[in-house]
Parts: structure tokens; sequence; C-alpha cells
């Protein structure tokens, strides 16, 4: 009991990681407790370098992971904002039947208040199943002509007219939801940044070595930055480093939880690399179709999108138009272990399953016929000697998978953390990042992740009795 007239002191939170889930956990808890957000990349800063919202590629704001089955470069953020500020600033949710095995307290209905807190959709707000107060903005791009001509050959192959792909049940063809303003991506950087930092204390620049406990119970963190190593007491750590930042950080911390780094998940995609006119293609880079279509279940979801391969690499053609092909609710995982000096070692496991390999497959073959009647109207070449239609295709799909950046379920809920977040076996210590999902959504993980922390800031709020601020 506290002494007699002696005001209790706020909690004190530290967030390792600023980026989705650190974020907007913070937001959600700054007011109600002291709040330190511990991120080891840069704060570039309100207003957003023009660099973060039009560019793609920061390798001065990078992790440079690798994955072991593929040898090919696993882009991170390291910066604030995290993956938000990196990213293709896709802004397809999921549908609810992609979260069906979270478990008790982690269903489309229990996430669907916190995505709605996020967003505003600037074409649907009004829907129930949609916000239009977030600060986060979800809008739509006008279609370039070959955004049209993929619609109507997408059409005619039976794919239906898809205005808006978060609404429940949607599938078939129409324009990607991205969070974007005019044009440049508006993620946490520029989006939940600037309403967090007056309110908690931020380090950037300032990497969390460790989270140190006293026998179970975490009581802080030591970090090191430009000011050299320091201790930071806390009543509450939120581990929120990402898929494979979490894991590295409750190994070098000495963490011994169940299933670390079990369950990671990613969506497997290839790419059919297309010709079309690169005037054309530069009407609309990216962010322009998308087309969601399944095989014998809609849990066999797959998804096309178009978009400039010279936009990500500026030794590709103006004219190389890359069709993407992925798999949204795979089977097959892969795993995150210790590698020497405490790194993430990372096998994405993409196609380990037999089912993934037919699916993706027959999802090639259905892209092809789309692609195929633009080809026949004019809009598009289809190169000759095309990997997807040569012989020995699996080989080929083997050899070419890649991700599509959407690395989850590392720590995931029901295996390192309970439902409440907390990591099992220890007290005071959560994650709050996309390593929690139990398993990968069927959308992109970039709301998701974002609706996560702003979960876990809500339970932290709760487990120690405090009332949210507005
Ligand atoms: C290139 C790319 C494109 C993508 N495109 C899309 C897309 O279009 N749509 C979509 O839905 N998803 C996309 N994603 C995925 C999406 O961005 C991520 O799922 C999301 O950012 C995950 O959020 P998180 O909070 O788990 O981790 P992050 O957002 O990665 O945040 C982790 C943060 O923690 C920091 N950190 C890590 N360890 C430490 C430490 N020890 N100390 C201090 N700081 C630390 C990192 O620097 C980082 O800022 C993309 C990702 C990438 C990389």
């Amino acid at each position: 009991m506290p002494a007699r007239g002696r005001t209790p002191r706020p909690m004190k939170v530290v967030i390792a990681g600023g980026g989705n889930g650190g974020l907007w956990a913070a937001h959600r808890l700054a007011g109600s407790a002291e709040v330190t957000v511990v991120e080891a990349g840069i704060d570039p800063g309100d207003p957003v370098p023009r660099r973060f919202l039009h560019e793609h590629g920061f390798p001065d704001c990078d992790w440079d992971y690798t994955d072991t089955d593929s040898g090919r470069h696993l882009v991170r953020g390291r910066v604030l904002g995290g993956g938000s500020t990196v990213n293709a600033a896709a802004g397809s949710r999921g549908q609810a039947g992609g979260f069906a095995d979270w478990g008790e307290g982690w269903q489309w209905d229990d996430l669907l208040p916190a995505l709605r807190e996020i967003e505003s959709d600037e074409q649907y707000g009004d829907r129930e199943y949609h916000g239009d107060r977030g600060p986060i903005r979800i809008t739509r791009l006008s279609p370039g002509p070959l955004e049209r001509a993929f619609g109507e050959a997408a059409a005619a192959e039976g794919h239906a007219d898809c205005p808006d792909h978060n609404a429940p049940g949607a599938f078939g063809v129409g324009p990607w939801p991205t969070n974007r303003v005019d044009g440049g991506r508006w993620g946490c950087l520029a989006a939940v940044a600037p309403l967090v930092r007056p309110r908690v204390n931020l380090r950037a620049q300032t990497l969390v070595r460790r989270i140190l406990f006293d026998g179970d119970s975490a009581t802080g963190v030591e970090i090191e930055g430009p000011g050299g190593v320091e201790r930071l007491p806390a009543d509450l750590v939120l581990c929120a480093g990402g898929a494979y930042g979490t894991p590295e950080l409750l190994w070098r911390s000495g963490v011994d939880a169940p299933q670390i780094g079990v369950g990671l998940q990613d969506h497997p995609w290839v790419m059919l690399d297309v010709e079309a006119d690169p005037d054309a293609i530069a009407q609309r880079p990216v962010s322009g179709s998308l087309l969601r279509g399944w095989l014998d279940d809609p849990a066999d979801e797959y998804q096309v999108f178009p978009f400039s391969a010279w936009l990500y690499d500026r030794t590709a053609s103006r004219g190389t138009w890359s069709v993407s092909v992925a798999l949204m609710q795979p089977e097959s995982r892969g795993r995150v272990t210790r590698g020497p000096g405490d790194r993430a070692r990372i096998s994405l496991g993409h196609l380990a399953e037999r089912r993934d390999v037919d699916r993706m497959l027959t999802a090639i073959e259905r892209t092809d016929a789309v692609l195929a009647r633009m080809e026949a109207e004019g809009t598009i070449k289809i190169p000759p000697g095309s990997w997807w239609r040569g012989v020995d295709l699996e080989r080929e799909l083997r050899r070419r998978v890649e991700t599509y950046n959407h690395p989850v379920g590392s720590c995931g809920i029901g295996r390192t953390v309970d439902r409440r977040l907390n990591v099992r076996g220890t007290r005071g210590l959560k994650i709050v990042d996309a390593s929690v999902m139990p398993s990968i959504p069927n959308g992109g993980p970039n709301l998701v992740s974002m609706a996560i922390g702003l979960i876990g800031g809500s339970l932290a709020l709760a487990d120690a009795g405090l009332a949210r601020t507005p």
C-alpha cells in the first residue's frame, strides 16, 4: 500500500523497437504511463524527408539479414517506423478466415476495433468495418492503362470486380488499398511518430542490448547509444523488434521461453516479368491493381499484383512489368534459430509443404491465363522462353520463390507468449509485434502488426489497472 499522502509514481514502460507494433503500443500507453521508446535506427524527423515517402530501397537503414535457404538478402527496416518506413505501403488487412486459428481473444472481431482505430479510409471510411478517424490514411489510386487492361482480362477470366479488398468476404480484381498521401508512403513514421514524439522519451540510434531481470521479472533494459551503455529501469518491457529482432533480443537476454523462433511464416511469391510500354507502366508504377483469387477453397487464396520492376531495381528495364504471384495462406513454416553472436539464422521454409507447391503452380497457371488475354489485346508482351511456360516448372518455381517481406510468427501466441502477450515463464515482459501472430494472415502484416501494438498497449494498461487516456 502506498504511504499516506504520497502519489504513486507512474508505471515505467520501455519499448524495445520503434516500428509498427512499438509505435502503436507507445501511442496507446503515452499519457497513462512513462514511456521510453528505444529504436536502433535513425529518427528521420518531421516533416518526413522525401526519400522515406517516395523512394524504395534503404540499404543504410537495414538489418542485413539473409535467408539461409536461398542465400537471398532479407530487407528489414532499421529506422523509426520500422517496416512501414521502407515498405510498399500495401494496406490490405486480410479476411476473417485468415485469423480463424489465432485463438480466443484474437479473432477477426477482436482485431477489427483496433484495425478501425488505426485507419482513415478515404473511400469507405463510413462503412462499419472501416475507420475514418485514424492517422493511417488508406486510399485507392486511380488505375493507369495497364491496370484497366489487367482488370478487363481478369474479369474475362471470371474474377469479380472488387472495389474494396478490405470489405468482408471480398475477392476479385480492383485497386490496392494503400496507405499513401499524395502518392507518398504514409506509415508509422509519417502518421504515428508525430503523435508519439511529444509524449514519450524517444531514444533513436540506440540498441536494446538486453533485457534485465530479477529472477523471472523484467526490471529494465541495457541500451547502447550515442552516449554509450546505459541501464533503463522499467516496470514493464515491451519487445517490438519484429519477427527476426525480437527472438534475437530474447536470446541475448537469456530468456528461455518456449518455442522462440519456431513457427516463422512468410508469403512465398514469384515474379512473372512481361514487357509493356514504359510510359504506361510509369503512370502507375506501384499500388495499382490487386487480384485476389482462390483455388479449391477460400483458404487457398493467392494474390497477383503488377508493378514497375525499375522502381525497385534500377538495373531493370523501364519496360518490365513484374507480375507477382503470392500464396496467402501457406502451410509451410520456417524457423529462426540462434546463430553465432545471437544473430538470427533465418530459414523461411517456403514451399516446404507439397500442398503449397501445387497451389503455387495452379495460381501461376491462372495468372498466365490473364496475361495471355492481355497479350492478345496487345497491351503486354510475354517474352519468348518465359520461365513459367517452360519445362520443369516446379524446379524453376523452387529456384525463383522469394519473400514477400512478410515474416511473422516467430514468437507466436500459444507458443512463446500467452493470449495477453506475456512472454511465458517471465513477468513484466510482453511482445507487441508481428512475431506473435500464430499464423500468417491472408492479407499483408503491415496494418495487422500495428493493431497488435495497439492491443498490446491496451493489455498492458488493463494488467496494471490503469485507465486509457484518449
Ligand atoms: C521491403 C518491405 C516491404 C513490405 N511491404 C509490405 C506491404 O506493402 N504491405 C504489408 O502489409 N506489409 C509489408 N511489409 C511488412 C510490414 O512492414 C511488417 O510486417 C511490419 O513492419 C512488422 O511490424 P513489426 O512491428 O513486427 O516490426 P518492424 O516494423 O520491423 O519494427 C521493428 C523495429 O524494431 C527495431 N529494433 C529491432 N531490434 C531492436 C533492438 N534490439 N533495439 C532497438 N530497436 C530494435 C527495428 O529497427 C525496427 O524499427 C513489408 C516489409 C518490408 C521490409
